[in-house]
């Protein structure tokens, strides 16, 4: 099939080269000049595994990019793969998928045939109430006659995006006419056979929910896992034993079940408070949701003062090993490094944080936020007193005679990756 895909970021780009590699003919049509011209160099614009290696193969055969929304005309479908940021009230921002949609209208051909898929993920009712008529009002076109609309999520994760897509748990159509369907089948289907992922047939505001409901569930998830964790801590109970013991029940699943420092991302905070901030404007208060933020909210605060119950950090240099929202990426949105960083400058510390790729990512993103960059662990913890571990990079498992250049040797664990040793004091957040 041909394919067009509007936006070109982690999801819109994973899903090009991954759509190419399945034997469609792709389309990426983005704003981002230096996007565009990266993907039809054949480069990946962002880094995820296996990613730069399909670009590279297809580029300037099965895979292009550009600037100019009427490529869309020369495809079967166009999938709008556009930001959904947060309000400054948690709400869905919808203003750029609306921006995309009216830009997709002005070009989109009236044939009837062409599916318009919403992969962004969007509030319940908006693929509806804002996507739709934002085509048919800049196209002077109607929905069901002029074109055709559909939901189908996005559930990839950053670090793992090729591999998710291509190896996925569950894919979800939503639409309200079966022709929507059967062109979703044709495009899913080299991927289906491949892989015999189940597929979910379903509405359109089911499909959107789907999403929101699948990161609520993990997000709170974690938060309850976490929450166990502290009481286990209280009562020096190992956290890690009793969730792989407890995630051994079907019911309950092993996965999601590590507890530490809490959720962060472009994602999880994202889409948790847009569906609290959904919630509350039906009148409905969503309890659960909210306590799972709190929890989350309060696991930096949690490890800092494990570390006060053993060092005065004041005028004091301590270590923080990780900046990244998790390992294996460089993205630090979302992450637990900036409340972290915060409540020890609060006690009056001297931060010098090292991770092996987010330094720089962090400095744009965060920077008020000061510290002293260290090159490596080693060099962070020399002459600490106190360390703090907020990401869970693998090289931290591996440091050991590093602790013994601290000038006190208290470790705090937030993500239960350093092994314990003699001659440190070892504190793990929940365990
Ligand atoms: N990043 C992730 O891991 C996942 C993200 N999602 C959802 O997918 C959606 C997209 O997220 P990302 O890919 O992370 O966003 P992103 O920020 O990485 O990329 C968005 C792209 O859209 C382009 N763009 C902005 N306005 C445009 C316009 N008017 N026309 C054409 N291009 C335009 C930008 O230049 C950028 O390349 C969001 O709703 C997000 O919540 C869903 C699953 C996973
Ligand atoms: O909507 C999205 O963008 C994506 O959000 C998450 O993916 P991602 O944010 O890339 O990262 P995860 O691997 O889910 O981790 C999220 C956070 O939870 C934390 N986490 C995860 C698992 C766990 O057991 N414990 C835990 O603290 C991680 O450290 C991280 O900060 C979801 O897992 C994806 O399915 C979804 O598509």
């Amino acid at each position: 099939m041909n394919v067009s895909i509007v936006g070109s970021g982690y999801v819109g780009t994973t899903l090009a080269a991954c759509l190419a590699d399945l034997g469609h003919d792709v389309v990426n049509v983005d704003i981002d000049e230096s996007t565009v011209a990266a993907i039809n160099d054949g480069d990946a614009p962002i880094h995820e595994p296996g990613l730069a290696e399909r670009i590279e193969r297809h580029a300037g055969d099965r895979l292009r990019a550009t600037t100019d929304y009427a490529a869309v005309r020369e495809t079967d479908a166009t999938f709008l793969a556009l930001p959904t940021p947060a309000n400054d009230d948690g709400s869905n921002d919808l203003s750029i998928m609306e921006a995309g949609a009216r830009s997709l209208g002005e070009v989109l051909p009236s044939d009837g045939d062409h599916l318009v898929i919403v992969k962004s993920t969007v509030i319940p009712g908006s693929t509806e109430a804002v996507v739709t008529p934002a085509i048919e009002e800049a196209g002077d076109l109607a929905v069901g006659e002029d074109f055709r609309i559909a939901m189908n999520p996005e559930f990839l994760r950053m670090g793992t995006a090729v591999a998710d897509f291509m190896d996925p748990d569950k894919i979800v159509f939503g639409a309200t006419d079966e022709r929507a369907y059967e062109t979703l089948d044709r495009l899913y289907e080299p991927l289906v056979e491949e892989t015999g992922a189940p597929v979910v047939r379903t509405g359109l505001r089911e499909a959107e929910m789907i999403k929101y409901a699948n990161n609520s569930f993990l997000a709170t998830k974690v938060s309850l896992i976490n929450e166990l964790g502290n009481i286990c801590k209280e009562y020096g109970v190992d956290a890690y034993e009793v969730a792989d013991a407890i995630g051994l029940d079907d019911r309950i699943g092993e996965r999601f079940l590590r507890s530490g420092l809490g959720w962060g991302g472009s994602c999880f905070p994202k889409d948790v408070a847009a569906l609290i901030a959904a919630a509350e404007d039906a009148d409905y208060d969503p309890e659960l949701l909210k306590a799972g933020v709190n929890v989350n909210d309060r696991q930096p605060e949690r490890l800092l003062s494990l570390l006060d119950d053993h060092v005065d950090v004041a005028g004091k240099q301590v270590a923080v090993l990780g900046l990244s929202f998790k390992p294996g990426t460089d993205d630090v949105r979302g992450t637990r490094a900036i409340p972290v960083i915060e409540g020890l400058h609060e006690r009056g510390a001297d931060v010098v944080a090292y991770d092996p790729v987010a330094v720089e990512s962090f400095r744009e993103y965060a920077p008020d936020v000061d510290f002293v960059a260290a090159d490596s662990a080693a060099d962070a913890l020399t002459g600490a007193h106190g360390a703090v571990v907020v990401t869970d990079w693998d090289e931290f498992a591996a440091l050991d005679d590093e602790f013994d250049e601290m000038a006190t040797p208290v470790v705090v664990d937030g993500r239960h990756v350093v092994e314990r040793r003699d001659g440190i004091t070892y504190e793990g957040l929940t365990w």
